[in-house]
């Protein structure tokens, strides 16, 4: 006898009809037509769509800015950071002006040394173009791995008040035009395979940030659909949001929409739980 998972596909299939203004009733009809058992189906049902379910793991500390009396800007110790809008539930928090332009190009240009060099050593080797294409859309920098991430690690630590040593190092994506990155979650799926190895390295990711370090022609935003919220890609710019369970509840469901004309730029860091080694 089979048993039978929820998976997030599953609990991402429940959202989209909750959202689509599907009834409870309607969905658990239609997936025990589909093969569901009942009683997996309505615990799914309970576990996406019932924030306060007793299903759902214990929440865990997560970084979170000091906004306690409003500011419209955060003063750091290098940069004065605007706050440009803050959501409670999904939490979410734009900045301006967390970079300087001169920062964005020096990332940019770090990044695309470092996609050239690439490129170079897997044309070398095999003459592979899937390789080159595949390397061209994303790279990871280890923490501290130049001036300028460092820079940029110890004011993300300080603006969100989270360890650097928490931090993965910055990963920097180019889109082109045409791309986008579907909607997803960033922690990790508990009910995954290679999950538990993941989690040994620092435990869960508990908050994102994506730095803007380009404004596209056109297109390219942050989009957050449970909440239909949608953050304009702004050179030097940031959106922030972090998520205390590794569980939909969060409503931290969100991806970048297409690039329409130009390209994009943006540079990621993702909080640990812990110490990432
Ligand atoms: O490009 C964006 O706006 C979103 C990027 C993102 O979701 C990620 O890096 O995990
Ligand atoms: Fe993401």
């Amino acid at each position: 006898m089979s048993t039978q998972t929820i998976t997030g596909e599953l609990r991402r299939w429940i959202q989209d009809h909750a959202q689509a203004g599907t009834s409870r009733e309607t969905i658990l009809q239609s997936m025990c037509a589909s093969g569901w058992s009942q009683s997996v189906a309505l615990q799914a049902l309970a576990e996406t769509l019932d924030g306060a379910s007793p299903e759902l793991p214990p929440p865990s500390p997560v970084p979170e800015p000091d906004l306690r009396r409003s500011p419209a800007e955060i003063p750091l110790s290098d940069r004065r950071v605007q706050v440009l809008l803050r959501v409670e539930h999904p939490r979410v928090v734009v900045f301006g002006g967390l970079l300087s332009h001169e920062e964005c190009d020096a990332m940019v240009a770090a990044a695309t040394r470092r996609l050239a060099r690439s490129e170079t050593v897997a044309n070398d080797k095999d003459g592979s173009e899937i390789n080159a294409a595949r390397t061209s859309e994303g790279m990871f920098f280890e923490r501290a791995e130049n001036e300028i991430c460092a820079r940029v690690e110890a004011r993300i630590a300080e603006l969100l008040r989270w360890p650097v040593e928490n931090g993965e190092g910055l990963q920097v994506l180019h889109y082109r035009a045409g791309a986008e990155y579907l909607p997803h979650y960033d922690y990790f799926d508990p009910t995954h395979a290679s999950t538990p190895a993941i989690l040994a390295r620092g435990g869960q990711r508990v908050g994102t940030l994506v730095m803007y370090l380009n404004t596209p022609e056109q297109g390219g935003s942050t989009v957050f659909p449970d909440i239909k919220l949608d953050v304009a890609p702004i050179k030097g710019n940031a959106v922030f949001f972090s998520y205390e369970r590794a569980h939909p509840s969060t409503l931290t469901l969100h991806g970048g929409s297409p690039v329409l004309a130009g390209e994009k730029w943006v540079a990621t860091k993702w909080m640990r739980e812990r110490e990432f080694t």
